[in-house]
């Protein structure tokens, strides 16, 4: 288990505030947020690169924090790779063994496992700059694992890759991460990387931690305009509420039965507003609109629609805009669920 607690790092025009996660035994957990909100520099207090002002790292119980990094038991793969253009993809693997106490035979038996189980055996004695970018990311795999790290810390792991690559890689990390049973920490900036991989994960807004839980709890119940808005609930209303009943600046909302606040904002995700079609009458709420504008991207539409005055956004099949003939100027109506409306008090930031 790695725990953060209450850590504190001053640099000239960026700090991180009251950093405290527990990271357990066998997580995936990703560390999600804007660019520049610091999740990165996580990872490098984590492994000691950057001396913490406040707080303390430990690791299965044992203080850290003042470690030097190859002491601290914790490997890393960056999204650029960083191997050695100069040497062997065998003496990059080995690299780091050098410089811990491990018996030749074994690290030679890992070896032989590693790079059975990333496939990269037959590239031992290439040079990396001719190697493809799942290649090197393979090679910087192994050159952590071999290690035996308590956990692997990923720096946006997929992000330098082709969309085809970043699959390959994807299943590899959980691959590993199923087999080897590895603790690994993801600073990702894809959605769907977190979802098929973490199961907890942790949202940073300017160097301080705003959310954190299981995935699906984050992004199911978010705790504040901001962490709904940055889990892609892109219709954030404000409203007045009375039992489940929300007026917003255009239609009234029936909202799921519960206790609301008074006064607060709504949060839909634009997939969870759909098309009405014909014989659907399951959902709670059923307005009509004007589509205003859409925008194609590939597989589906984003639609904003007018509805009495409201601005929604929309996420719609491809398939049923072309049948429909849906483009700017047609009327439709639509339908969403209670359930999918999400209460946030008015406090929240
Ligand atoms: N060694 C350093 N010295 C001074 N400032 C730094 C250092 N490393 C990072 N920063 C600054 O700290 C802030 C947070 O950086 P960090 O790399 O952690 O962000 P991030 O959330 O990982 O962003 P991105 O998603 O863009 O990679 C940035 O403003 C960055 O310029």
């Amino acid at each position: 288990m790695i725990h953060l607690s209450h850590l504190y790092l001053t640099l000239p025009d960026f700090s991180l505030k009251d950093i405290t996660l527990t990271i357990d035994q066998g997580d995936f957990f990703a560390l999600i947020g804007p660019t520049g909100a610091g999740k990165s520099l996580i990872l490098e207090t984590m492994l000691g690169m950057l001396p913490v002002h406040r707080g303390t790292i430990s690791l299965n119980g044992t203080d850290i924090t003042r470690l030097p990094p190859e002491k601290r038991g914790l490997g890393i793969v960056y999204q650029d790779f960083a191997l050695f253009p100069h040497l062997s993809v065998r003496k990059n693997i080995l690299y780091g063994t050098a410089f811990h106490d491990l018996a030749p035979h074994k690290v030679e038996n890992h070896l032989k496992f590693l790079v059975e189980k990333l496939g990269i055996a037959h590239l031992l004695d290439r040079k990396p700059t001719t190697l493809s970018g799942g290649e090197k990311q393979r090679v910087a795999l192994a050159r952590a694992l071999i290690l035996e790290p308590a956990a692997l810390l990923l720096d946006e792991p997929l992000s330098a890759l082709d969309p085809v690559l970043r699959e390959e890689i994807k299943d590899l990390l959980r691959s590993i991460h199923r087999d080897l049973g590895t603790t690994m920490v993801m600073v990702s900036h894809s959605f769907s990387d977190v979802f098929y991989l973490a199961n907890k994960v942790a949202i940073l807004k300017d160097g301080s931690i705003v959310q954190q839980g299981e995935v699906e709890q984050v992004f199911d119940q978010p705790n504040s305009r901001f962490t709904a808005g940055f889990v892609g609930m892109r219709n954030i209303l404000e409203a007045t509420i009375e039992d489940n009943r929300a007026q917003t600046r255009g239609p009234a909302v029936i909202l799921p039965a519960g206790n609301h606040p008074a006064g607060g904002f709504l949060a839909i995700r634009p997939e969870d507003i759909c098309p009405l079609r014909a014989g659907h009458n399951g959902f709670e709420n059923t307005l009509s609109g004007t589509i205003t504008h859409m925008a194609h991207q590939g597989f589906y539409f984003d639609v904003w629609l007018d509805v009495a005055g409201l601005r929604l956004q929309a996420v719609w099949d491809k398939h049923f805009v072309l049948e429909h003939d849906l483009e700017p100027g047609t009327r439709v109506d639509i339908g969403f669920y209670a359930h999918k409306v999400h209460v946030l008090p008015e406090n929240t930031g």
